[in-house]
């Protein structure tokens, strides 16, 4: 053919005219002229496809728009058939109205019933633990699921747009009917032995995710297999109910749960008085995290504070909250407590938690642990977050996963989040700004030098000039706090009775002096009069004696009756305890406490707040090695949680005794960590005893310096703590048993290997104490 005749043929003609070919060799009856070389076979027709001639040539066939037309008419019909048929199920199965009042409105979800995790929805356990409801709304969701995903496997919808499977309302109509055609169906067959089925299958599956190689598959797979979150139901008494709705954490309860249950740490940023330190731990024990088919498997809560008072104080409030008792909402302080083997719940300073981790590494007696006040970043809150970061790992590993909670009343929590040593995957951080009565904040316009004098002075005004409310004072130290308070004693003498159990307190006080002895100390001053002024200057900022103090009080002033009472970490947890017991009507109680009452407590009806501004810190001098004490200004946030403890049950004021730029200018934002600013030898000792070889390695929130750490190991290797290759020798794993510096630690060691154990002891105690004698009859 010439090129030219070619072309006009038109696009493609060789391939036409080949099948054109085919067709008519197909034509061809078998062995009729075969071509032997055909190039091409036609298949066999498929057998769905086989119609008998006569058939196709009758029937006419359906176009694409006309089959779905008929489809949906089809289904519309059956739709109604179904629809008529459920609702006159579905009427004879209605709620009787005399059970009407259980049912709840879903906005009161969030306040008194916890919600649903992202793992699994909710069931509702008695006091007992068992289930009674929430299988019906679990049941319901997980046919839904399954309808979607029979559905999913042949839906066009599925192929072409997502958008499109969401937006049929049809669909989800009928996903609808055929749910509660299947609910109907299984309620007329099964009743409530078939719920009990239900509730066993997906308890079994609760446990299949926690074991070991399972759970890491079905992570690795991306199943996530549902757990049932148990609700256990506490009988509070009322006026707690009232007090609990108002604070915004609790508002806050569904969103918090999903956090501690889809992740392993969980960060709590919240203002102070929002509810953190007395709402979680109840949470967690309502979510059945003590229960043994709990989330966790089981197990305490245990919550550690920085300070011995806010461990007893909390643990008495939320047992009282929780309408349980003090056998099971408990207390651990070094060398006190109440913790029984019925305990669920256990306050505890951080330092006994970390003696616990020495003899148990895992804390497989915790499901929980919470660490409060992480935001004070003491010493043994770092060491505890460090190591709980590795624990938490291990114990998922174990099975029986270890749930860690930190709470801090500032937003600056960089150093626990943004930390990739300390935790590789960054924890969900939550924050609950909003606080529950308002606190208004009054500077000075000056900043006096002589702040005990002015806290006097304040003290006096607005005890004559204000309404009703108890007040607070923060000073430095226990010598301080004692001078105010007999400054204040002597203005206002309490001349009213102040309740029984002072006057019990005094009998107890009496009794006790009597069982003493012969000796009568009532004889002896316990300060010399002569050298009390003496003592007093080793403070350092107060020259003037309260005598001189002159406060414009006129005789009827005197005669306003007010209770002082000194709070301070050295005061004994009965004399503690005071501050927290009502006075009389008509009386106003002034605590005068040191920065143990910063954070944690509330003193009951606290209105005013005075605040000096000073704290007392160590500071050690890495050259000399030698630690000493110092008075200075708070940081900001140490003055706003201070301010926090005139809001907790009614709005309050906060009095500063200095001026705003002062504020301003010379308060740090923060404290500095306190691993900062102090020697590190009784750390190292305690974590080479846990079996931390590279103690420079230790995931430390906040590291201390290289010199620091490095001073510590020479300091333990020249007691003998350490061998020179830094192991711990027997001598270092004997000093790290002993709650003292290393340095006493080895004085009590070989003071037992000399048969002098009885002296080295009385020096020990009177060398480690910081006030060897305690003034009691204050
Ligand atoms: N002993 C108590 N007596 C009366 N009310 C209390 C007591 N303890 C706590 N409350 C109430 O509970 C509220 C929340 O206290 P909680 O200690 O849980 O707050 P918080 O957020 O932990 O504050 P902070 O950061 O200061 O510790 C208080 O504001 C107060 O209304």
């Amino acid at each position: 053919m010439p090129p030219r005749a070619k072309r006009k043929l038109g696009y493609n003609w060789r391939a036409r005219q080949s099948l054109s070919e085919t067709s008519d060799r197909s034509s061809k009856k078998e062995g009729e002229g075969e071509d032997p070389n055909a190039l091409f076979l036609p298949p066999k027709p498929k057998k769905s496809l086989k119609v008998t001639g006569e058939a196709t040539s009758k029937r006419k066939r359906l176009g694409c728009k006309q089959k779905k037309r008929l489809l949906k008419i089809l289904e519309a019909k059956e739709k109604k058939t179904k629809r008529a048929e459920v609702l006159t199920e579905l009427s004879s199965l209605s709620l009787p109205s005399s059970q009407h009042s259980f049912l709840l409105p879903s906005t009161s979800l969030s306040s008194s019933r916890p919600q649903a995790g992202p793992l699994g929805s909710m069931a509702h356990c008695g006091s007992e633990g068992s289930e009674v409801s929430g299988w019906r709304v679990r049941r319901r969701r997980r046919k839904r699921r399954q309808l979607r995903a029979e559905k999913g496997a042949w839906s066009p919808h599925k192929v072409t747009s997502h958008l499109e499977v969401v937006g049929d309302e049809d669909e989800e109509e009928e996903e609808e009917v055929q749910m509660i055609e299947m609910e109907v169906e299984e309620a007329e067959g099964e009743g409530p032995e078939g719920e009990e089925e239900e509730v066993e299958e997906e308890k079994v599956k609760e446990e299949r995710t926690v074991t070991g190689e399972e759970a890491n598959v079905a992570v690795e797979t991306g199943v996530r297999e549902r757990r049932v979150a148990v609700f256990v139901q506490l009988k509070r008494p009322g006026d707690v109910q009232e007090v609990r709705a108002q604070l915004p954490v609790v508002a806050e309860e569904g969103r918090i749960m999903e956090s501690v249950s889809g992740s392993p740490v969980t960060v709590l940023c919240g203002e102070t008085g929002s509810g953190k330190t007395t709402q979680l731990p109840q949470f967690l024990y309502e979510h059945g995290y003590t229960l043994p088919n709990g989330p966790c498997g089981g197990g305490m809560i245990g919550v550690t504070e920085p300070r011995r008072v806010a461990a007893v104080s909390m643990s008495h409030r939320v047992a009282y909250e929780m309408g349980l008792s003090q056998r099971q909402v408990s207390y651990q302080i070094r060398y006190e407590g109440n913790a029984t083997e019925d305990t669920v719940i256990k306050f505890m300073t951080d330092g006994v938690l970390l003696r616990e981790i020495e003899q148990d590494l895992l804390l497989q007696r915790y499901s929980v642990v919470v660490v409060d006040e992480a935001h004070e970043r003491s010493v043994f809150t770092d060491i505890l977050l460090g190591l709980l970061s590795r624990i938490i790992p291990l114990r998922e590993k174990s099975g029986r996963p270890l749930k860690l909670v930190v709470m801090s009343a500032t937003l600056r929590v960089e150093d626990f989040t943004k930390n990739p040593l300390l935790f590789p995957s960054p924890p969900p951080t939550l924050s609950v700004e909003s606080r529950q009565f308002p606190v208004t904040v009054h500077f000075s316009r000056r900043t006096p030098t002589s702040y005990v004098r002015e806290a006097y002075l304040k003290t006096c005004k607005i005890h004559k000039r204000l309404p009703p409310g108890h007040l607070l004072v923060f000073l430095t130290g226990q010598r301080e706090v004692l001078r105010l308070c007999r400054a204040l004693r002597g203005t206002f003498p309490c001349t009213q009775s102040t309740g029984e159990e002072r006057e019990e307190g005094g009998r107890r006080e009496r009794r006790r002096r009597k069982s003493r002895g012969d000796v009568d100390l009532d004889k002896y001053p316990l300060l010399p009069e002569v050298g009390r002024t003496e003592c007093e200057d080793e403070e350092g900022e107060e020259e003037d004696k309260e005598t001189d103090w002159k406060a414009e009080v006129s005789a009827h002033d005197r005669q306003l009756p007010m209770l002082v009472l000194p709070l301070y970490s050295l005061l004994p947890p009965e004399r503690q305890a005071e501050v927290f017991r009502p006075v009389p009507e008509g009386v106003r109680l002034c605590v005068v406490a040191t920065n143990v009452a910063e954070t944690s407590i509330t003193i009951p009806h606290v209105k005013y707040v005075v605040d000096t501004g000073k704290v007392k810190r160590r500071y050690y001098d890495k050259v000399t090695g030698i630690s000493t004490f110092r008075v200075e200004w708070v940081s900001q946030a140490s003055a706003n949680q201070r301010a926090g403890r005139a809001g907790r049950t009614q709005p309050g004021h906060c009095y500063r005794l200095y001026s705003s730029a002062v504020f301003q200018n010379l308060l740090s934002q923060f404290s500095q960590p306190e691993i900062c600013s102090r020697p590190v030898d009784d750390l190292v000792l305690q974590m080479k005893a846990l079996g931390i070889e590279r103690v420079a390695h230790f995931p430390f929130p906040t590291p201390p310096s290289p010199e620091a750490l490095q001073a510590a190991e020479m300091v333990l290797e020249g007691l003998g703590a350490l061998s020179s290759d830094g192991r711990l020798t027997d001598l270092g794993r004997t000093m790290s048993r002993f709650p003292v510096s290393p340095r006493y630690g080895k004085m009590l060691a070989v003071g037992h290997q000399y048969n002098c154990l009885p002296y080295v002891i009385s020096l020990v105690a009177a060398l480690s104490v910081k006030v060897s004698v305690v003034e009691i009859f204050v």
